[in-house]
């Protein structure tokens, strides 16, 4: 009798995207051109209750181990941990995936899936701690840092040690191809473009070497985090589309929204809050046109970036494997309103570096020797109805789109279903095993070292399930019971959420400094503070919160932002945590792309 056809197993593919706003995309309600997302919402499920943490390696780390970021060594940047006296040397604080967790590719690989990464890795800069060591990816190539130049352009500084720390760490496009550092990279490098590339070429090799062998492909773009740069032939779609402002996109979005069901019709948006830039109305018109040019030159990029998604399904199309790929979408925080120029980072020499070695002159934003951000106004036109952005734990800082993407998925009723369930990033690697029919590593030992069991839950008995694309009731068929509870916490501000109760620490100025206490299920804005109203409420979620914080071992809270500052260039060089920040080739020369 012949061998009975084992069932294949599917294929994964998480595309990342860098700081991508709630509403840039067409499905989320953004005026962007991003067919290729929007196709994936159609033959997928988007969420609109989806959330990660409020910054982009803490997300990462808990995207890969399934459990809390506090736990995983990522219990803040690593940028900030270098320069934080209070949270160097202290457990769930060491910059990269320590030895408590497990990277669920690591599994897969172990059970004979192919496993490749090509992206922003932020988890580790040495070789001990990289993607192929720590990640479990086979194939993989990374750029290490939080963020670099998307051209690779560096300008040429005659004495190295002149450049201020914030450019040591955010323009070199360091990166490691496996075990080696990449020494060189090609001349017309453009990083989604690069990155998309990459990853086609390790999975047509896998294709090629073994067709039948199942891969997990991981895909973090680092668009569209600063500097904002794209291609000229993108960034020219845009032209004029912003000048009406960030206040006005702000209405405008928010109208598409509610038109497309994203949001509730009586939803009231959270006012933008931005003390520290000008107002809008009261802005140079030189200032207003820059910063204009500075959003069509970061619509140019989520643009494309939507194209590069589109190379890659369309790859996975021609070869056949389309099909039997789930490919989940999402943003690794809120979008990022960051004012950098009025940061910390920027003292000393730092503005003046950029003004003498950067043009950021009205026609030169967006090109390679540009270095831009777009600031807490338009950042705010992202994240509406939302509170703040990036950086914070309220709404819009850890609420990101979500999409699950795959033909003929039982919950899946209707074209473009829109899911109210809530889930989180930690979600994904329990989900993703358990649609591999790989067991997860829950606690215990794992190579002989003990990890810290999974906070995420699968989603797979769900997705199997099928409800008439109904609208989900609180009580009724959720991925997470109705009471679940998580916790958040980072940069002084922190969050509880259980079920849709939600407590809120903001600090000042962005606000008051207390707890407070809000209902989710009638104000995604987080507009009416409920503390004083329901104080059993709030001492519940406040002490579940403290929980928490014990739990995992949140370091420091309510003066954590006092405790960074910028570091003295003795101490710079006293510091080897932040010299390896700073120092860009560090290690011998190996592969060359
Ligand atoms: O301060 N930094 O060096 C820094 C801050 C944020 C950042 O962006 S993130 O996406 O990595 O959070 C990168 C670098």
């Amino acid at each position: 009798m012949a061998p009975q056809a084992q069932t294949r197993r599917p294929n994964f593919l998480v595309i990342l995207v860098d700081d991508l706003a709630w509403s840039d995309t067409g499905c989320f309600g953004g005026e962007i051109s991003t067919p290729h997302i929007d196709a994936l919402a159609q033959t997928g499920l988007r969420f609109t209750d989806f959330h990660a943490s409020a910054l982009c390696a803490p997300t990462r780390s808990m995207l890969l181990t399934g459990t809390d970021h506090h736990l995983t060594g990522l219990g803040q940047l690593p940028e900030f941990i270098a320069r934080s006296p209070s949270h160097s040397g202290k457990p769930g604080h060491e910059g990269y995936l320590n030895d408590h967790v497990v990277a669920f590719p690591e599994l897969l690989r172990d059970a004979g899936y192919f496993t490749t990464m090509s992206g922003k890795w932020h988890l580790g800069l040495d070789k001990e701690h990289s993607p192929l060591v720590k990640g479990g990816f086979e194939r993989s190539f990374a750029m290490l840092r939080g963020c670099c130049n998307h051209y690779a352009y560096e300008p040429e500084v005659a004495n190295k040690a002149d450049v201020p720390a914030f450019f040591s760490t955010n323009t070199a496009a360091y990166h490691r191809e496996d075990e080696h550092i990449v020494t060189k990279l090609p001349k017309d490098f453009y990083s989604s473009d690069f990155y998309a590339d990459k990853l086609l070429e390790y999975l047509t090799g896998n294709q090629e070497s073994d067709p039948d062998r199942p891969f997990f492909a991981y895909l973090p773009f680092t668009a569209a985090h600063w500097p904002i740069q794209a291609p000229r032939e993108n960034m020219e779609h845009y032209r004029g589309r912003y000048d009406a402002g960030p206040l006005a996109l702000r209405k405008e979005r928010i109208e598409r929204q509610k038109k497309m069901g994203l949001i509730p019709e009586n939803v009231v948006p959270h006012p933008v809050v931005a003390p520290e830039v000008p107002a809008w109305d009261d802005m140079t018109d030189d200032a207003r046109a820059r910063s204009c040019r500075t959003m069509e030159a970061y619509a140019g990029m989520v643009e494309r970036m939507d194209e590069n998604v589109g190379k890659v399904v369309e790859y996975l199309k021609r070869s056949g494997q389309y099909e039997d790929t789930y490919i989940f979408f999402l943003s690794d925080n809120g979008a990022e309103g960051a004012a950098i120029e009025a940061g910390p980072t920027m003292q000393g020499n730092t503005l003046a570096h950029m003004q003498k070695y950067y043009d950021n002159s009205l026609d030169n934003i967006g090109r390679a020797n540009s270095y831009c951000w777009y600031g807490p106004l338009w950042s705010q036109a992202g994240t509406a109805p939302c509170r703040l952005h990036k950086w914070f734990s309220t709404e819009g800082g850890i609420r990101v789109p979500f999409i699950l993407s795959k033909p003929g998925l039982p919950r899946k009723q209707e074209a473009g279903q829109i899911e109210s369930a809530f889930g989180t990033v930690m979600d994904l690697a329990p989900t993703i095993l358990d649609l591999a029919g790989v067991p997860a590593q829950n606690g215990g030992v794992f190579k002989g070292r003990q990890v810290y069991p999974v906070k995420g839950v699968s989603w797979k008995h769900w997705l199997a399930s099928t409800d008439g694309g109904k609208e989900l009731k609180v009580d009724e068929d959720m991925i997470h019971p109705p009471d679940y509870e998580v916790g958040w916490e980072l940069m002084g501000c922190a969050a509880f959420r259980k079920g849709y109760w939600k407590v809120n620490w903001v600090p000042p100025p962005k606000g008051p400094g207390k707890w407070q206490l809000y209902d989710l299920s009638q104000d995604q804005g987080e507009t009416k503070d409920l503390a004083e109203e329901m104080p059993h409420k709030l001492e519940e979620l406040v002490g579940l919160w403290d929980r928490y914080a014990k739990d995992v071992g949140v370091v420091g809270l309510k003066n954590e932002l006092q405790d960074y500052r910028a570091l003295t260039a003795e101490e710079i060089s006293a510091d080897t945590t932040w010299l390896r920040f700073m120092n860009a080739h560090e290690e011998p020369v190996g592969a060359a792309a």
